[in-house]
């Protein structure tokens, strides 16, 4: 069997994964808050770990890994856009819900096996915090509950390796009344009668949000299992308070065993963020033509623990990689089986970039069928992401020599109009028109559309 080596956010090294149970490998990651698009940062997570639940499915089968994303439907954001936009709640989660399922089936994200939604699973969260208060490691103040950070002094902490002075100094840490101590964070709050909430010991309230991914975790892969997940803009606070809340709860177990962290889509130095202002949705890339699989190559270029910038220059380079190897794959069936070059990358710590490196060695050796297989790996090459390359049957050289004779017609009358006609609509279709005296050509761009040409 493949060995795969995951480097592991809690133990600073890569270690070889043993899975818990080799015949159910399980896998939670952070998934969106749902009020708004996705930003592209967003999709990073979701296209990482979706290799990994390839790799996982290749090594221990399909049917023996449980890969869990949630839904986080209940949260301030949320109640904030509601307000702001005189919409429903449910209405704002359940369309940005689709959204995103949308948004990330166009990258070629594999739906995880479930998809919890917070809201669905509020009793489960209430036991967990009654556990919580009866444990010690929790209490009560004006409608509130609070996780004692104090409590677990020897666990907190551990995972983004920062003393509790650092972790006061470095983040936002709300300073309120009702905590005994500022690190304290809250499981539990109260709800006015405008707000959602659920009746509970406490009276009616709404979870906060990290309780959220213990108890889905919880319910839907117990009290230990493999890996968990999500960008490493989570791993402090969310992560290192999902880990107290759980261990507390559960002693038993050692909630999740290996713990991986993406790094971020950055704009010039900075992570992508709403909250900096400075994103792009997947929408509105897909929208502008950038096909999803472009998307997906760009990601997959750099390894996931290196922080990344979209430029539009890589884009162009992965597409024309991809309609290259399009065109070489085309009518081909693929192996049986991807290059053990391929897979042997990706469970080097998912070396995903070593990967297409490979792909880019079959590709040179004309091996089409391995090359397939093993982009296919990587979800490259699919059948699902290939409309937007289906312009091989389209013959550019017609649309090339109709240009080329009106530039020769144009010197002689020195009527540049129907040159300028042409060139305009072929760049409305994107294309790249490059002009030369040697000829004419032309380059399918990022949004090359062949009925618009054909309407030129
Ligand atoms: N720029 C980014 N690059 C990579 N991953 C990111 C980036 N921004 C957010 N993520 C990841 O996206 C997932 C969803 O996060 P979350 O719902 O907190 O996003 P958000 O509310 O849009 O956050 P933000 O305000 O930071 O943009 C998390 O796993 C998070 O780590
Ligand atoms: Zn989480």
């Amino acid at each position: 069997m493949t060995t795969i080596r995951l480097h592991n956010t809690k133990t600073r090294t890569k270690e070889v994964f043993a899975p818990i149970d080799p015949d159910n490998v399980r896998m939670y990651v952070c998934g969106p808050t749902v009020y708004d698009r996705a930003h592209l940062g967003n999709a990073r997570p979701v296209v990482v770990f979706d290799v990994l639940y390839r790799l996982l499915r290749e090594v221990y089968g399909a049917d023996h890994v449980t890969y869990v994303r949630n839904f986080t439907d209940v949260d301030d954001k949320i109640n904030a856009r509601a307000k702001d936009s005189g919409r429903e709640i449910g209405e704002i989660t359940a369309e940005t819900t689709q959204w995103f399922l949308d948004d990330m089936g166009a990258l070629g994200a594999l739906e995880p096996d479930h998809m919890p939604r917070a809201t669905a699973y509020i009793p489960q969260m209430i036991a967990m915090i009654e556990t919580l208060i009866e444990g010690g490691h929790a209490y009560e103040a004006e409608g509130h509950v609070l996780f004692s950070v104090d409590s677990w002094r020897e666990g907190y902490g551990k995972l983004s390796g920062r003393s509790v002075d650092d972790m006061i100094a470095g983040a936002r840490v709300e300073v309120a009344p009702y905590k005994r101590d500022p690190m304290d964070f809250v499981l539990w709050k109260p709800s006015s009668d405008d707000l959602p909430g659920w009746e509970s010991p406490w009276g009616r309230g709404r979870p906060g949000w990290h309780i959220e991914c213990s108890a889905m975790a919880y319910e839907l892969l117990g009290e230990s299992f493999d890996i968990h997940g999500g960008g490493n803009d989570l791993m402090f606070p969310h992560h290192e308070n999902e880990i107290a809340q759980s261990c507390c709860a559960h002693p038993e177990g050692d909630f999740a065993r290996v713990w991986m962290h993406n790094e971020m889509l950055q704009v010039e130095g900075k992570k992508m963020s709403k909250s900096l202002g400075n994103f792009f949705t997947v929408h509105d890339l897909l929208e502008q033509g950038v096909p999803g699989e472009v998307i997906r190559f760009v990601f997959l270029s750099t390894h996931y623990r290196k922080p990344m910038d979209w430029t539009e220059a890589k884009a162009r380079e992965a597409e024309a990689v991809l309609r290259k190897w399009r065109a070489l794959t085309a009518g081909i069936e693929p192996a049986a089986s991807a290059a053990p070059a391929v897979i042997a990358a990706l469970a080097d710590d998912l070396n995903a970039a070593g990967a297409i490196a490979e792909l880019h060695r079959l590709a040179s050796e004309g091996d089409a069928a391995v090359l397939l297989a093993s982009a296919r790996m990587l979800g490259l090459l699919t059948t699902e992401l290939g409309a937007w390359a289906e312009t091989g049957s389209l013959d550019l050289s017609t649309y090339e020599a109709r240009l080329a004779a009106a530039r020769e017609a144009a010197i002689a009358s020195k009527d540049f109009a129907e040159v300028d006609r042409l060139k305009a609509g072929y760049v409305a279709a994107g294309l790249e028109v490059r002009m030369s005296k040697a000829g004419v050509e032309l380059v399918p761009g990022p949004g090359f559309d062949a009925d618009k040409l054909e309407a030129v």
